[in-house]
């Protein structure tokens, strides 16, 4: 089997705690093949609904450097990070196995993954010892309905995969909170995640920026920035699709075939030749591997056709 490990992340409250404790249930009762075990890596987390194997707790809490180190929480998050990676303690916990299949519950400061370092080594760790990894950027699906919030989103998802290097799964949280009906949910999220750029431009925020809206549109629009695995953690089924996606991210299983058009939004419709002229589409595209190709240069992604030239004036340029 190898070594695998999924690293959820995102904002606080997006989920993460509760998609690890029903991801791990899931692997030990419904695909009992893996050797599962789940980490805390929250040094700051309270009470679990699970228990870890691994829990960062045992080496550093936040409660105990702000207490030596006289640091607010946020400072002392970090200084308990960079405390995990100088001591080397999680690859001496994780141990020298051949086989194991990590589920790696992460902090909830957004910071960690778009503005400092710690996670890129952290994964860099993890990849020394022979895990391939997969990162999963989680965002709560109900914020989508708000066209700043989505695109904050967007751009905050795309800074944590340019940050972190590495394949990364998306994924809408909690989509039972925006309708009982699971078509109608998705059609929902589908719709708030296809606007029009025009639309998308007009409505992302004050007119006094209105170049640097469309330009932002613009940018969203055109390259398919990413997409988003739809989840409601107490459906079997949407839990077993975002793992679908892992395994295809991390080639668990050379054989497993996520199921078709299950992606939402932008980047679901994304094509992607490589340099070879092979080229992926949806689901492969979406799951980051072309982010990854792209970024080390070996791949080249094809835009959609469709590309106004809202920079460039027109009507925005009145409400300057
Ligand atoms: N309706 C609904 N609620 C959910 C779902 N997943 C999580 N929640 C709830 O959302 C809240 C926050 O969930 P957590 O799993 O603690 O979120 P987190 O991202 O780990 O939060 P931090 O540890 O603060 O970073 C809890 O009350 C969960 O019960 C879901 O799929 N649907």
């Amino acid at each position: 089997m190898g070594k695998y490990a999924q690293l959820v992340v995102g904002p606080a409250g997006a989920g993460k705690t509760t998609y690890c404790a029903v991801a791990y249930d899931h692997l030990c009762t419904v695909d009992r093949s893996r050797h599962v075990h789940l980490v805390n890596l929250d040094p700051a987390a309270g009470a679990l609904p699970y228990k870890p194997t691994v829990d960062v707790r045992e080496l550093v809490t936040v409660d105990d450097v702000m207490e030596a180190c006289e640091l607010g929480p946020n400072g002392a998050l970090v200084f308990a990070m960079e405390t995990v990676l100088t001591h080397n303690w999680m690859a001496d916990e994780l141990g020298d196995y051949e086989e194991d299949y990590l589920v790696i519950d992460c902090p909830g400061q957004i910071e960690l993954y778009t503005h400092y370092p710690i996670m890129r080594q952290f994964i860099s760790m993890l990849e020394r010892i022979g895990y391939k990894v997969c990162v999963l950027y989680f965002c709560e699906a109900p914020r989508f309905i708000n066209t700043p919030a989505y695109v904050s989103s967007v751009l905050a998802a795309t800074s944590a995969m340019l940050s972190l290097g590495t394949a990364q799964v998306n994924v809408a949280s909690k989509m039972d909170m925006l309708s009982e009906d699971p078509e109608e949910r998705e059609s929902i999220v589908k719709q708030a995640l296809n606007p029009s750029p025009f639309s998308l431009a007009m409505s992302m925020g004050h007119p006094r920026y209105a170049r640097l809206n469309a330009a932002l549109a613009d940018i969203v629009d055109r390259f398919s920035l990413v997409s988003f695995v739809p989840l409601t953690c107490t459906d079997t089924d949407s839990v077993q699709r975002v793992l679908d996606y892992v395994d295809q991210s991390t080639q668990y299983g050379e054989d497993l075939e996520p199921r078709d058009s299950d992606y939402i939004g932008q980047g679901g419709d994304a094509r992607v030749q490589d340099t070879e002229g092979c080229e992926w589409e949806g689901a492969d595209a979406a799951v980051g591997r072309y982010d990854t190709e792209m970024a080390t240069g070996s791949g080249t992604m094809i835009t959609p056709d469709y590309s106004p030239d809202y920079t460039s004036g027109g009507d925005l340029d009145e409400q300057d």
